[in-house]
């Protein structure tokens, strides 16, 4: 009898799309029928807490602690997970062994009256809980009224719906993984609003030395998506040091060669520093971590932990 390969993931619609598609990507890698797999779902503390930021309540690691538990102890063989809500550091035992292809890594404005955040009169409420997106909009329209936003996709745009805000911003990814992309008002360039490192990118966490579980996985993994993983990754590891320091990090890939742009943002948007740095796509993970020492000089170190 054939075993089932455990798929891990939170419960989110935004997460089971993202299993399924690792499901069906290798599914036809491999020739298998769907019962070779069993998509396996994990309730996280980071879907309970709803009351609070969860950078207050502990970050990114919310997400994805109780699936890290099952896949060591076995009870799942992968975890599917949204690359930009990986923590840097993984668990020991634990590694990001596959990237699936990038989406579309912008993020996209979601307006009601005003189409574009240009557009909206002053003073407008804007809803997002990212510091990010909240340090970006600050930047480009101070006078705009930033509003916490919680919850997955479906709640926010309900909350659109009830007029608790003018408009929001989200991932194009995952509305494009939730059909739901025909909501989008405007596709901000990757200059205006620089994405979240890994935005896009589905990650798949597997044991270290599972080598049944790898070499499933090498039929799927895109190789790209991995060098531009390894750069922004590698960038945001020698910034983390602060969760409350807006970090945005993006690498292209194009034919073997790696442009990375980087910025970091007082979260009132009035101050930020850039970074441009290109190189050979397999030096991906150096690029990263020179990007990173080379913002963090300009910055100086007051910079961050200016922000609490
Ligand atoms: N923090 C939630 C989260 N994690 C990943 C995505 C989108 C999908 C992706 O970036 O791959 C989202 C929602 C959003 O930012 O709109």
């Amino acid at each position: 009898m054939q075993t089932t390969l455990k798929i891990g993931t939170r419960g989110s619609p935004l997460a089971l799309a993202q299993a399924h598609e690792t499901q069906a990507r290798l599914m036809a890698a491999h020739g298998l029928p769907a019962e070779a797999f069993e998509v396996v779902v994990i309730s996280t503390s980071g879907d309970r807490i709803q009351d609070r930021p969860l950078s207050e309540a502990g970050g990114k690691g919310l997400f994805t602690k109780e699936i890290e538990e099952a896949l060591l102890a076995g009870a799942i063989d992968i975890a599917v997970h949204s690359s930009k809500d990986m923590p840097t550091q993984l668990p020991d035992g634990l590694e990001l062994s596959a990237f699936l292809p990038r989406e579309d890594a912008r993020d996209a404005y979601v307006g009601k009256a005003a189409k574009t955040i240009a557009d909206l009169p002053r003073g407008a409420k804007v809803g997002s809980s990212s510091l990010r997106r909240q340090a970006l909009i600050r930047r480009m329209r101070p006078d705009l009224d930033v509003v916490m936003f919680r919850g997955n996709v479906q709640t926010r745009l309900r909350k659109l719906d009830e007029g608790v805000a003018a408009g929001t911003i989200l991932a194009y990814a995952g509305l494009k993984r939730l059909g739901l992309d025909h909501v989008v008002t405007d596709l901000i360039p990757l200059d205006v609003f620089p994405p979240a490192p890994g935005q896009g990118a589905i990650g798949i966490e597997t044991r270290i030395g599972d080598r049944a579980v790898e070499k499933m996985l090498v039929a799927i993994h895109d190789v790209p998506t991995g060098q531009a993983l390894a750069c922004e990754r590698a960038f945001l590891a020698a910034l983390d040091g602060s969760c409350r320091t807006p970090i945005a990090g993006y690498a292209a890939i194009e034919g073997g060669k790696l442009s990375f742009a980087g910025l970091i943002i007082s979260p009132d948007g009035t101050q930020s520093h850039t970074i441009e740095l290109q190189g050979p796509a397999q030096d991906a993970a150096r690029i990263g971590t020179e990007a990173a020492g080379t913002v963090r000089a300009k910055a100086g170190e007051k910079f961050f932990d200016g922000w609490l």
